[in-house]
């Protein structure tokens, strides 16, 4: 089977994970998470291979100049992540397509390089002040941390158009079922 990639994208807190894990949880059998390595520390009830390779910045760079990576990025300051080659060929090799939930940026660098095989779906948040609530509501960041996810979404915001897809993540379950119905058809055509 000759694999796909559906990716989602968005600026934090729009609501991409919440989405993915609905479509993980729904289509089992058709999809699996693309893991990706991050320097970041764990949040509470985070697993190490589940939501993330949690490894050292070390390590990280390490793997960059082995070129392990398909791509990667210094999301935040300091805070490395990145799409591992390996976990993709492994999700592949189980007959299913690969689904991520990948900034802005990497969205767009994954598109680029894999084309047709790639639908790269831009999660829209309803305003950037719904999206600071939805950040705050999460509770996951510090002040400052969320200051510096504001501002990176606000660059992100005007990328929206270069997805294949904006997707309005206004009411969450009108989302989840445009989000399966999107890739559905997708994975359905050659
Ligand atoms: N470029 C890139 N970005 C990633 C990757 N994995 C996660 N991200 C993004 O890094 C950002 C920070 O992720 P995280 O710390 O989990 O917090 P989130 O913003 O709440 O999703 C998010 O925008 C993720 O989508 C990756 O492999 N590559
Ligand atoms: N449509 C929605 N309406 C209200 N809250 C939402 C909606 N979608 C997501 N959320 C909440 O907003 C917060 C951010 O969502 P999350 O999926 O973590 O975003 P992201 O992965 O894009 O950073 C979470 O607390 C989530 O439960």
């Amino acid at each position: 089977m000759e694999g796909k990639l559906v990716i989602f994208s968005a600026p934090s807190g729009a609501g991409k994970t919440t989405i993915v894990r609905h479509l993980l949880s729904k289509h089992p059998d058709k999809i699996s998470f693309s893991i990706s390595a991050s320097t970041r520390t764990p949040r509470e009830g985070e697993v190490n291979g589940r939501d993330y390779y949690f490894i050292s910045k070390e390590e990280f760079l390490h793997r960059v100049a082995k070129k392990e990576f398909i791509e990667f990025e210094e999301v935040y300051s300091g805070t490395f992540y990145g799409t591992l080659r390996s976990e993709v060929e492994r999700i592949w090799a189980l007959g299913k397509h690969v689904i991520f939930d990948i900034d802005v940026e990497g969205g767009l660098h994954l598109k680029r390089k894999f084309g047709d095989r790639a639908l790269a779906i831009f999660v829209q948040p309803p305003s950037l002040e719904v999206l600071v609530q939805r950040l705050r509501g999460r509770g996951t960041d510090s002040e400052e941390k969320l200051r510096e996810r504001v501002a990176k979404a606000e660059k992100e915001l005007v990328y929206a158009d270069r997805f294949d897809v904006i997707l309005k993540n206004d009411n969450l379950d009108v989302a989840c079922t445009e989000a399966e119905q999107l890739m559905l058809t997708f994975l359905s055509t050659e």
